[in-house]
């Protein structure tokens, strides 16, 4: 691990924003592009550009999944890199970000996380503005529409587009002149040179990015994967296993179903193995982590919970991720119980839970092994995944 400087350059990532006008399924920084989600891509560029502290504000209800997607991407830069819970604006949020800075950040960049592909060297010529001597710089597309300026649907009158120009993130502040901006704020700005220009500062031009266009609507998400993935991904495969012991409270529950009269088993859920071993395989299958990155013992909603919960939940997580699940196939390793009358049921409820095919099958080990001492179940999962 190399030892990374304490930077001077922060970035904070914004990406608490509903998605309203994609309407993606999921909050828009995670909606899937190839397979990754927006974030993910917008965090490559972030951590490709010049060594920086990295603030990534994210809904309150998607931290955790945010900090997957900097895991996913930080690489040695991980301990440069933080999260924090939005706010009800963006301003709000960029605030929240603002102040997780360290002391010793002298030049600020404030990136939306939906222009996800802006290439790393526009937040070098960012940089290099403010370093220059710049209080605020803003990276800019010349216009090419004809605008009109619009009153109740009538032309009032056309725009002389020359003195225009398309505003883009990065945006780069030096950061005492962005503090004092936000901190003396009254008003709402959709960027943060509107806000920076209201109190008083002269903002500074350089070029932005064609590939730094933002994705708020669906023409633009289709846009973004045509960019990243112009042939579709092809179908990918995850296998998972999982293992539980006998002795747990209660009744069995397996495969999705409750078996009276049989021993139950261990587990911080209610220790249904092929359903674990069912939700391992489909993520390994999209790349997305495995059941402890998304179910941990630390999310008591999971405790106890059965496998409808952790199948519905794990295909969610899929789409917004861009994949579906093709099917699965499970094979329940154990002494008992006996499958064979109830192996349609529990492929139905296995089935109606994920939204996929899943095919079921049991096995004995003919006494050998911890399966074939009764003193546990064995399962062993394999998933097809593919492109939404
Ligand atoms: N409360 C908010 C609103 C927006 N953003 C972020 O600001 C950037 C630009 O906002 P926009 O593209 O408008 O995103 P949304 O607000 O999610 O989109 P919409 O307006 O369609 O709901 C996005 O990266 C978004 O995640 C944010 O962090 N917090
Ligand atoms: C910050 C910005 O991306 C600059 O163009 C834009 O103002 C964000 O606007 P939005 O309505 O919050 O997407």
């Amino acid at each position: 691990m190399s030892i990374i400087p304490v930077p001077r350059v922060a970035v904070v990532v914004v990406a608490a924003g509903s998605g309203t006008r994609l309407a993606g399924g999921a909050p828009k920084a995670f909606v899937g592009v190839d397979g990754h989600t927006i974030l993910h891509h917008a965090l490559r560029s972030v951590f490709a550009a010049a060594p920086a502290q990295v603030v990534v504000v994210a809904p309150a209800s998607r931290v955790g999944d945010a900090l997957t997607e900097v895991d996913a991407t930080a690489g040695d830069r991980r301990d440069l890199a933080t999260v924090v819970a939005g706010g009800e604006t963006r301003q709000d949020s960029v605030a929240a970000g603002l102040a997780a800075l360290w002391a010793d950040v002298e030049v600020v960049l404030v990136h939306d996380a939906a222009r996800a592909l802006t290439p790393p060297e526009v937040f070098a010529r960012v940089i290099a503005a403010v370093d220059a001597g710049h209080d605020a710089v803003v990276p800019v597309l010349p216009v090419v529409d004809t605008l009109k300026r619009v009153a109740d649907d009538v032309v009032v009158e056309a725009v002389d587009r020359s003195v225009l120009a398309a505003a883009q993130t990065p945006q780069g502040f030096r950061r005492a002149v962005l503090d004092a901006a936000y901190a003396a704020a009254t008003a709402e700005f959709t960027d943060d040179t509107a806000l920076v220009q209201h109190a008083g500062r002269a903002v500074h031009t350089v070029a932005g990015a064609d590939l730094s266009f933002k994705i708020t609507t669906q023409a633009d998400l289709a846009r973004a994967r045509a960019i990243v993935a112009p042939v579709p991904p092809a179908p990918r495969v995850g296998v998972g296993t999982d293992v539980h012991a006998f002795g747990g409270d209660g009744t069995l529950w397996l495969a999705g179903l409750e078996w009276p009269g049989e021993a139950g088993l261990h587990g911080h859920s209610d220790g249904d193995a092929v359903a674990h071993a069912i939700v391992d395989a489909v993520l390994a299958a999209a790349s997305l982590g495995d059941i402890g990155t998304h179910f941990g013992v630390d999310k008591p909603e999971y405790a106890g919970a059965h496998a409808p919960a952790f199948l519905r939940r794990t295909a969610e997580i899929l789409a917004e991720a861009g994949w579906r699940v093709g099917n699965v196939s499970v094979q329940v390793q154990a002494n008992r119980p006996r499958f064979a009358a109830r192996r349609l049921e529990a492929e139905q409820v296995l089935s109606a839970a994920l939204g996929a095919p899943v095919s079921v099958s049991a096995t004995t080990t003919d006494g050998l092994g911890f399966t074939g001492a009764g003193e546990g179940v064995a399962a062993f999962a394999v998933a097809v995944v593919v492109p939404r």
